[in-house]
């Protein structure tokens, strides 16, 4: 079977509307990325002011007339200011397939590993997440999340209380579970992460002690840990309510940040965190501490 990926760039307020959207007109699927940290289109001078701030992308069947398809989107949203849009033909190959081939199990730190549920576990006695991320992210190969993963093995997470900020697969929450924690809240804009979550949650007999959040929905809670693998950009404008879940004295991981963002993310959060050194893997940097 081969496929072609539509993404559109929108601000945030319109990208749930042409996700349904895509949906009615076809797509298989449809996922949502924060691309605030990289924007594709600055306003020229006079033009209505425009950043879109938000990939939205529906995969079609490649027989699918993607044409119509765009022609619909741009009729309902693209009037003012034409939808930016890239269109891209995933080779005809079985990808889901070569993704299960390359992904082995991974150790992060002493105690964790991180294994494909359709791999052997390595360590029988280690502390085994079995982990099929479907849709969403977090397989532990990307270094923002390798860090995370680092982090909580280096604590003592017993019968602790965790907040897993943008959960994904719910890789960082289902961790925190195996190493100990008592209880996650796990929060994510988009509910395909959620349902990976639960489902990765169960697969690995935790199911229960994991909640699961849309940010509309999400409670107030004081944790003893909280950890956001998202970028610097939505880090900086969640300053406080990411703040706010960690209890005086609990603990902080901030990851999803380029190396040259680390300062900024540090000084932001300097006001009411005690900061560690920053640790970096490759472009990437994680800022963590506990709180004044
Ligand atoms: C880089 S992934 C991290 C996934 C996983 N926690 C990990 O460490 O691999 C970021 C996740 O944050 C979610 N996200 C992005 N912006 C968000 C926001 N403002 N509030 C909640 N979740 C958000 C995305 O949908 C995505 O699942």
């Amino acid at each position: 079977m081969s496929w072609i990926q539509l993404t559109i760039r929108t601000e945030q307020d319109r990208a749930e509307a042409i996700g349904d959207s895509l949906s009615e007109l076809g797509a298989q699927a449809v996922t949502f990325v924060d691309a605030k940290d990289t924007p594709v289109y600055e306003p020229k001078p006079g033009e209505v002011h425009y950043w879109p701030n938000t990939e939205v992308i529906g995969l079609f069947d490649a027989e699918d007339d993607t044409d119509i398809v765009i022609a619909a989107l741009q009729n309902d949203f693209g009037q003012q200011q034409p939808l930016a849009y890239t269109l891209n033909p995933l080779e005809d190959k079985d990808w889901e397939r070569e993704w299960m081939d390359n992904f082995h199990p991974i150790q992060f730190g002493k105690r964790l590993w991180i294994c494909p549920s359709w791999r052997d576990i390595p360590d029988p006695d280690a502390v085994n997440v079995m982990l099929d991320p479907g849709v969403a992210f977090g397989t532990g190969t990307h270094p923002t999340t390798a860090l995370c993963l680092r982090w909580l093995d280096s604590l003592d997470l017993t019968d602790k209380t965790v907040v897993d900020f943008g959960c994904g697969s719910g890789i960082l929450g289902i961790a925190a579970l195996k190493l100990g924690a008592k209880r996650v809240i796990g929060i994510d804009i988009d509910p395909q992460a959620l349902e990976a979550s639960q489902a990765n949650a169960e697969r690995n007999g935790v199911g229960d002690q994991i909640e699961l959040y849309l940010p509309e929905n999400q409670p107030q809670f004081e944790a003893d840990v909280v950890v956001a693998n998202i970028l610097a950009g939505p880090l900086r404008e969640l300053q406080s309510v990411i703040t706010d879940y960690c209890h005086p004295v609990g603990v902080l991981a901030l990851s999803g940040i380029l190396v040259e963002q680390a300062e900024e993310i540090e000084q932001l959060y300097a006001r009411d965190f005690i900061l560690e050194p920053v640790q970096t893997e490759g472009d990437w940097a994680m800022v963590s501490g506990f709180k004044k």
